[in-house]
């Protein structure tokens, strides 16, 4: 876009969502964990070509709206009518004092827009005027009468299903829309009819299926399991060991060799805290623990080295499907003195895992010389584990399990 010409956008929130069913309107409804407004807004809030965000609500809905939207920047709300093409013409007059070149109208219950189309609408209005977003008709469609008979079944060649957002040279869809209320026009469902009617010529450009409007419950649903899925199972596991100090001249703690006056009493080589990362996990994949998959009781495991324990935790995520989002360790001891090797353990844990450093937690406490930790008797480890794991099946999403 030339950088002198300015876009705006207005976000149409005014409706009550009746099709939608019970409850807010369907705007200030959350899905996966986010408003639909929110959703509908924030790609325009952050686009660097939108000068702009003009929202438009209805009257009553201020502490929704408010809610729905915070964290975000857009210019203040304005109240809209009774009908879509009211709350579009309320946006106009709220933007005309300091007009932009072109606007583009976006429905609220259009929660998954792209900056993509965002862009492709500016830049063809800019060029044409007018232009809205469509997708081809995939479906053959039929005209149905009165009775409900078939009269006949439009070439679905010609055909496209219209989107928002509709993008206009300012001045100009601000004429139509002032027009169409003077001469009592209140009836067109989108602001190309209104265009259209204006004797504007509008140009399509490529929509997006993914950006459909929310209108009937079964959207709601069915978008719910779709953000559901993309977002996975998400788990987390915690684990525990302890080992009591023995004979020796190291600990090995998180897989780092730790000079120290005592040694591990143990099976394996004793390191408490990549043994809770692993218990960590396992209890994540609901899948037993260190002992049910190294039992104490086989030779094999006598003095080995911790970090084949954690690596075959972190393939078992793998062979799932899966991947491991956040790994924490707590180490439990009076000494020694876990600050000063706090870097080198995430390094040697990520090192381990294959994960990057910033999703590892090392943490350490003393127990208040309380208890076997305080006697300098061992150390304990507590650990938690966070993973994603693919759905399933569908059951699982739809909560009948
Ligand atoms: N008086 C109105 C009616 C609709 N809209 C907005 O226009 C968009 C598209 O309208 P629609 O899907 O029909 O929403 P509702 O009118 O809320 O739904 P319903 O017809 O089911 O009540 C929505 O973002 C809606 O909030 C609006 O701003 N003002
Ligand atoms: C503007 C629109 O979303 C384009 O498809 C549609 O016309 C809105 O229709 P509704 O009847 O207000 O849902």
């Amino acid at each position: 876009m030339p950088s002198s010409k300015r876009a705006a956008a207005i976000i149409v929130a005014g409706g009550r969502g009746l099709r939608a069913g019970a409850g807010s309107p369907k705007q200030y409804r959350t899905l996966g964990g986010q408003s639909v407004l929110a959703r509908a807004m924030a790609p325009f809030c952050t686009h660097p070509g939108i000068s702009a965000v003009q929202p438009v609500r209805h009257a009553d809905d201020a502490t929704l709206f408010a809610e729905a939207t915070r964290g975000l920047t857009f210019r203040p709300a304005v109240s809209g009518g009774a009908t879509r093409q009211q709350s579009v013409r309320a946006g106009l007059e709220a933007l005309a004092a300091d007009a932009p070149d072109v606007v583009l109208i976006h429905d609220a219950a259009r929660a998954f827009i792209t900056q993509d189309v965002i862009s492709r609408a500016i830049d063809t209005a800019l060029t044409t005027g007018a232009a809205i977003p469509v997708i081809a008709v995939n479906d053959t469609v039929k005209r149905v009468g009165d009775t409900g008979l078939v009269e006949d079944t439009p070439n679905r060649a010609v055909l496209r299903i219209a989107q928002t957002p509709q993008a206009f040279a300012f001045d100009t869809i601000l004429e139509a829309h002032r027009r169409a209320a003077r001469e009592g026009r209140d009836d067109f469902t989108d602001d190309s009819a209104l265009a259209e009617w204006a004797g504007l010529t509008v140009a399509t450009f490529q929509g997006d299926a993914a950006n459909m409007k929310l209108t009937t419950p079964e959207d709601f649903s069915r978008e719910e399991i779709r953000l559901a899925a993309a977002l996975g199972d998400v788990r987390t596991g915690t684990g525990y060991d302890v080992h009591a100090f023995g004979d020796g001249d190291h600990l090995w703690l998180c897989g780092v060799k730790v000079p120290f006056h005592r040694g591990f009493l143990a099976h394996s080589d004793g390191d408490v805290g990549l043994h809770a990362l692993v218990d960590a996990i396992l209890g994540a994949l609901a899948d037993g623990d260190i002992g049910s998959h190294f039992p104490p009781s086989d030779p094999k495991w006598k003095g080995a080295a911790s970090d084949q324990f954690l690596i075959y935790a972190v393939d078992l995520v793998k062979q799932r499907g899966g991947r491991i989002a956040h790994l924490e360790v707590t180490l439990i001891c009076e000494a020694p003195k876990v600050g000063p090797l706090r870097e080198t353990m995430r390094t040697r844990i990520a090192e381990i895992t294959g994960l990057p450093v910033s999703r590892i937690a090392v943490k350490a406490t003393t127990s208040e010389r309380l208890g076997f930790t305080g006697r300098q008797e061992g150390i304990a480890a507590t650990a938690a584990a966070t993973i994603r794991l693919p759905w399933a099946d569908a059951d699982d999403l739809s909560g009948s399990n």
